[in-house]
């Protein structure tokens, strides 16, 4: 039997409302020691989806008015009955009613373990529970977009597809192999190389999208470099809407990465503004200058600043020559001002390119445009089946190395044993991406990235 658990399960911040999540086979009992109803009615005598309104009490005092909100086995987020007390959302109130409830014998629960007992009790596959987590932090419409397809399970009939496939072809290798003298239809060639390379290829379009998805959920990680005082901290600033980097007229005022996430429009940066490129003896501004190189060369997403209204120098050379194989715009600012840089020279290096004044807010709208074209963004589809995670990629990596390895075999001229093993491999790393055949640490891993109360 399941301990009953409990947790706040909304955040515990000054809020209208807070709601305390009892779940487990006591929990109607755990709620009736602390919760009374006004009316004649119990928790005991609700159907599910009822509520009642009461008080939340402790050795006589009322702590707070609340409702109570009855959930039955097995119908209920974990599928386990489940109360959910809503009481009034101050800190001090939430966290007074969550001790009533555990001192009344419920257990605090574990991060994700609500989650994770819904998962255990058939209520949701691994991915959809990892798809959750994904909701919980998505910042932006399309992260939302895209956890909410996988957690309407779009992921799931992606891999089950391929996994039927795998599990016919499986049955009908070894069922031959076993049964040679029997009226088995012989296994040909053909069959076996057709069905392992369109998997093949499914898995493949999968592991496509794991970046694409990165980019949606965690956002765009993108430098923005230059030669100093083109505004590189102007528009760090402009973006993130606040003065987060030191601004002044004079060239090398910054020195250490300075980092900021911000969102344009649907898209997620996580923005690094770096030092002015350009050759110094002063020794910081040295090390911050080959920061600023080492990022450029790491970055998803660079943004080299030039000075529109500075004359060309030797040090927009440079860049030019730095970026030429890096994900670049070019961004031309300081438009507010006569033009007097080369621009033809621009035009001629890079394919993206937006003309700005870094200080004016619409910079933000143009610069938008310009990343979306740069990077595709819309021929990503958030509502498609993508890979969520590192453990997601990894079992979609070990699925393809062992198809190829199918494929090889068949080529090869191997056994029919030889290949079913392989076909087998496949279908053991298909079965653990799916969760359907997952070891409990993995289990516990996953949840173990979860909030308390979810
Ligand atoms: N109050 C409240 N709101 C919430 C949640 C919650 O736990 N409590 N959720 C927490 O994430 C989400 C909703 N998740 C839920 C998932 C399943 C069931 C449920 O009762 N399932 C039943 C009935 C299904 C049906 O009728 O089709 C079942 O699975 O048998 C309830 C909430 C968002 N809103
Ligand atoms: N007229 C005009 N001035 C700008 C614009 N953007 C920035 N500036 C000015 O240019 C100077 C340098 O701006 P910063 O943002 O500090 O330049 P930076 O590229 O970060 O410089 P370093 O940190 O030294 O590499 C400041 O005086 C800004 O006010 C612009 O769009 N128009
Ligand atoms: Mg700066």
């Amino acid at each position: 039997m399941a301990q009953t658990i409990a947790a706040v399960s909304t955040a515990v911040a000054p809020a209208g409302v807070s709601m305390i999540r009892i779940s487990g086979d006591e929990a109607l009992e755990v709620a009736s020691r602390v919760f009374v109803p006004a009316g004649k009615k119990t928790l005991f005598d609700c159907k599910g989806y009822e509520a009642l309104f009461g008080t939340v009490q402790q050795d006589g005092a009322v702590i707070d008015q609340a409702v109570a909100l009855v959930f039955l086995a097995p119908h209920s987020y974990t599928g386990e009955t489940v109360v959910e007390i809503s009481c009034h959302g101050g800190i001090y109130v939430t966290r007074a009613v969550l001790r009533a409830v555990l001192e009344s014998g419920a257990r605090l629960a574990q991060p994700g373990e609500f989650t994770k007992r819904a998962f255990l009790n058939g209520k949701l596959s691994l991915t959809q529970a990892e798809a959750v987590i994904d909701l919980i932090e998505a910042k932006t419409r399309d992260a939302s977009k895209a956890a909410t397809s996988q957690l309407s399970g779009v992921l799931g009939k992606k891999i089950n597809s391929v996994k039927d496939q795998l599990l016919k072809l499986a049955a009908h290798l070894s069922a031959w192999v076993d049964y040679p003298e029997d009226e088995i239809p012989e296994v040909d060639e053909s069959e076996i190389v057709e069905t392992a390379q369109t998997c093949y290829d499914e898995i493949c379009a999968l592991l496509d999208t794991y970046d694409a998805g990165r980019l949606i959920r965690e956002g765009i990680d993108t430098v923005i470099v230059g030669k100093p005082n083109v505004g590189k901290s102007t528009l760090m600033n402009t973006l993130a809407r606040y003065e987060r980097s030191i601004v002044t007229d004079i060239a090398g005022t910054t020195r250490d990465v300075v980092e900021e996430s911000v969102r344009l429009g649907d898209l997620l940066l996580r923005l690094s503004d770096t030092a002015g490129i350009r050759e110094t003896d002063d020794r910081v501004e040295q090390i911050g200058v080959s920061i600023a190189k080492q990022r450029l060369a790491e970055a998803s997403l660079v943004l080299a600043v030039f000075d529109g209204s500075s004359d060309w120098s030797e040090e927009d050379e440079e860049l030019i020559l730095m970026t030429a194989d890096r994900p670049t715009v070019a961004i031309v600012n300081k438009n507010d001002l006569p033009s007097k840089t080369n621009m033809e020279k621009i035009q001629q290096s890079f394919d993206s390119i937006v003309e700005i004044s870094a200080r004016e807010e619409s910079a933000a709208k143009s610069l938008e445009e310009a990343i979306r074209k740069k990077l595709s963004m819309e021929q990503i589809d958030p509502t498609a089946p993508m890979l969520a995670n590192e453990r997601q990629r990894s079992c979609a990596i070990a699925a393809k190395e062992s198809l190829a390895g199918v494929l090889a075999a068949v080529r090869d001229g191997m056994t029919f044993d030889a290949v079913t093993v392989l076909v087998e491999e496949a279908i053991e790393a298909i079965l653990t991406l799916s969760g359907e055949r997952v070891t409990e640490a993995v289990v516990d891993q996953v949840f173990s990235n979860f909030c308390v109360g979810k």
